[in-house]
């Protein structure tokens, strides 16, 4: 089994670049099978979420050309299956997005119910709500979320939740539906503006993204387009961490500074100095780390992506800080990890209660999912002596080469799973 073996301790300096995000990029990816032409998708991080949907994709008999790691071209002209088994998309959340994309394209959609972090309690009654106010009728049997409908007629659809996914998904469904549909109370992050601006060059038209209200005119068929996806936040976000954490002056490029506001926000509070360019941000941490109370919220919220790696941060600052997570209520399985490492967190109720240390030990310790595993990192950077992470299935999710990026900028970590290079990496260390 693989792990990541870190040296801790070292200051990370000079320049990290961010890849494409991966949550618009699965949005992306969906929307493209509405065309009946040549889709070309560039900036796409190559992680593993991306490469299952692209996988799913292509079993429905669309056309995935992958150009390089980070460029595909997608043309849904040849699909002609409309069901996607759990075995393909087991591992991934976004694969709800095939079904609003079928289901708008053919009326028609069988996808199996998704897999993805496990964060808490993840329904999806807001999509289903979605689809049926369309006029589709949902059922959920055997495992299969099953859609279908005689015709998709746009509607007034109000979600009783702010959900990135439903506001996606309803948008996919409604594209090609009769007249239009106005979506209230919608989600607002980074990654509903980018769907929504591929939509809008393959010829869709949608008003209002990035918005609580969008309103989506339906028309008759999309055509090809080129597009870029937009960096990705969260991982942009991971990295100004990790500049933080390790008292490092670190510039993270290729991002976009609007969308990083409310991180970058926290870290002043903290003491972290920031200077922000047209598409990179300067993180530089030479002070002590003051305590703050973080609460994750929506777009421009704090993001709730980026909750386990600011714990692992508060965890080194002086004195208590509060974090409050108020998306998902079972985001803080990772606590138990950190405080293997030395970390002094109470959780009560939907709040981490941080009593700042010195510093994290390195020890050995489990990812228990995406952001959790990203976090583990950022402490190994921090902590004394060696930090072994278990689990790296759930971290190459949603980061690409995470060590070969940090290790350029002065990090030491080693990807092994050969027990003598992992004495050798160790020994290396004590010399
Ligand atoms: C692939 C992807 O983009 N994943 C992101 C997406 O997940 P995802 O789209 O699953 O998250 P949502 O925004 O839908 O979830 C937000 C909240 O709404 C609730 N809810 C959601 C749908 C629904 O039908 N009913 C309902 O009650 C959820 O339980 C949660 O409490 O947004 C989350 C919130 O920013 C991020 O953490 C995930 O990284
Ligand atoms: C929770 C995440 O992903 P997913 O919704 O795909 O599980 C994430 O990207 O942090």
């Amino acid at each position: 089994m693989e792990k990541l073996i870190i040296r801790g301790r070292k200051p990370l300096q000079g320049e990290i670049l961010v890849n494409g995000a991966k949550n618009a990029a699965l949005g992306v990816l969906a929307a493209a099978i509405l065309s009946d032409e040549d889709c070309c998708i560039e900036n796409l991080p190559n992680v593993n979420d991306i490469n299952v949907l692209l996988q799913a994709i292509e079993k429905t008999g669309a056309r995935v050309d992958k150009v390089n790691n980070h460029k595909v071209v997608i043309n849904g002209s040849s699909i002609n299956a409309c069901s996607i088994d759990y075995e393909s998309i087991k591992k991934i959340r976004a694969s709800y997005y095939l079904l609003g994309a079928l289901l708008g394209k053919y009326k028609k959609a069988e996808v199996a119910l998704p897999g993805g972090c496990n964060i808490g309690n993840r329904p999806i009654d807001q999509h289903i709500k979605g689809f049926e106010a369309l006029g589709a009728t949902v059922k959920v049997e055997h495992g299969m979320i099953v859609a279908s409908a005689e015709e998709l007629i746009g509607t007034n659809i109000y979600l009783d939740v702010v959900s990135v996914g439903a506001t996606i998904n309803i948008m996919l469904a409604a594209i090609l539906a009769k007249g239009t549909t106005t979506l209230e109370n919608a989600a607002k992050e980074p990654h509903i503006v980018d769907v929504a601006n591929f939509l809008n060059s393959m010829g869709a038209d949608i008003k209002g993204a990035g918005t609580d209200i969008i309103k989506i005119n339906g028309v008759e068929s999309l055509h090809s387009t080129e597009y870029m996806i937009i960096p990705d936040q969260i991982e942009a976000g991971t990295f100004m961490v990790a500049a933080a954490i390790t008292g490092g002056d670190v510039v993270v490029k290729n991002i976009i500074p609007k969308h990083m506001e409310a991180i970058s926000a926290k870290l002043i509070e903290m003491g972290v100095t920031i200077k922000e360019g047209d598409e990179e941000i300067r993180v530089m941490a030479k002070e002590p780390l003051k305590s703050t109370h973080v609460k994750t919220l929506p777009y421009p919220g704090f993001p709730t992506d980026m909750q386990p790696q600011m714990t692992a941060l508060l965890c080194l600052a002086n004195g208590t800080s509060i974090m409050t997570e108020s998306i998902f209520e079972n985001r803080f399985k990772y606590i138990d990890e950190l405080s293997r490492m030395g970390a002094n967190v109470k959780v009560e109720g939907n709040s981490a209660i941080i009593d700042g240390i010195e510093s994290f030990s390195g020890a050995e310790v489990n990812a228990t999912d995406l952001r959790a595993g990203a976090a583990l990192v950022l402490a190994g950077l921090a902590a004394d002596g060696i930090t072994s992470i278990n689990n790296l299935e759930y971290i190459d999710r949603g980061y690409e080469s995470i060590e070969n990026k940090l290790n350029a900028i002065g990090a030491d970590i080693a990807r092994l799973s050969d027990e003598k290079e992992i004495k050798k990496f160790k020994l290396r260390t004590c010399s």
